[in-house]
């Protein structure tokens, strides 16, 4: 048996929410991702460490199909990226859900119509009321219902990060895409961040992979760690068992 650390459960038990196989991405000469594998069950949280242009943003980007692999297979819920076109495509983005970075915003909204926008583009038969109340739970779940009214500039950093993540949440994804959750934030909201997305993880039991080279955010919600070094996952295992390991490239992060 292949027992998951994170959840305890048997990983060939369930089909994986995430099979990344033999992933390869290049540009030019410069080869990013060399033969990359990952699983994700579901309800796992991963988070994939590495330097910084080590290609975590690569392999988010062939995730959700912005890069096109130059070889491998990335199936997200059963359904193969690559191959995923037109209604299957939308289909699929409506399941993943991504936080950005940035956070993506649209400033000339209100909160309310930050959340209502993903709502509206792929749940077009909710009725009023309903996209009500799943932008009001939605807000409720990060602590800001009373910013509903609000512009994006009239919060903080960690609140537009808190307002970024309800909207991700909004559509219940089964699997979310966390892009260097904390960058930007100083290290207490940072924290604060990563605390609320593993409640929010184990509230809706998604599947989460995030990457980052945040070591707070390493060892909150990486119950799951995989090393990215050349291209390929180097390691994957536990935040205490890397703390303890002799390997000098896992200790240079553990340290
Ligand atoms: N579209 C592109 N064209 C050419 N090279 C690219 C492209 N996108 C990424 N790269 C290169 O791939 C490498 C990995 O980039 P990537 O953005 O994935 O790093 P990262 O691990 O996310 O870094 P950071 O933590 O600094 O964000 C870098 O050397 C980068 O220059």
């Amino acid at each position: 048996m292949n027992i998951d650390i994170s959840t305890g459960k048997d990983r060939a038990a369930a089909p994986p929410v995430l099979r990344i196989a033999h992933l390869y991405k290049s540009f030019g000469a410069h080869h990013v991702l060399v033969d990359f594998n990952l699983e994700l069950q579901k309800g796992e949280s991963v988070v994939v460490l590495g330097r910084s242009g080590s290609g975590k943003s690569v392999l988010i980007k062939c995730i959700i199909g912005l890069l096109k692999p130059d070889q491998g297979t990335i199936m997200v819920l059963g359904v193969r990226v690559q191959d995923a076109k037109g209604e299957s495509l939308d289909q699929l983005r409506a399941k993943v859900g991504f936080l950005f970075q940035s956070n993506a915003l649209y400033d000339s909204m209100t909160v309310r119509e930050n959340l209502e926008f993903p709502l509206r583009r792929h749940w077009m038969r909710l009725s009023r009321e309903q996209v009500n109340e799943r932008v009001l739970e939605a807000l409720n779940d990060v602590g800001l219902a009373h910013t509903i009214e609000m512009m994006p500039e009239e919060l903080s950093g960690g609140m537009r990060k808190r307002i970024a993540l309800a909207r991700t949440l909004i559509l219940k994804p089964e699997l979310i895409l966390y892009d260097e959750p904390t960058t930007g934030l100083d290290p207490i909201t940072g924290k604060e961040i990563i605390r609320l997305m593993t409640d929010m993880q184990q509230k809706y039991n998604t599947t989460s992979l995030i990457i980052s080279h945040d070591m707070n955010c390493v060892k909150i919600a990486g119950k799951r760690i995989v090393i990215l070094i050349d291209g390929k996952c180097y390691a994957d295992g536990s935040y205490e068992t890397f703390c303890r390991s002799s390997d000098a490239r896992v200790k240079q992060f553990f340290e």
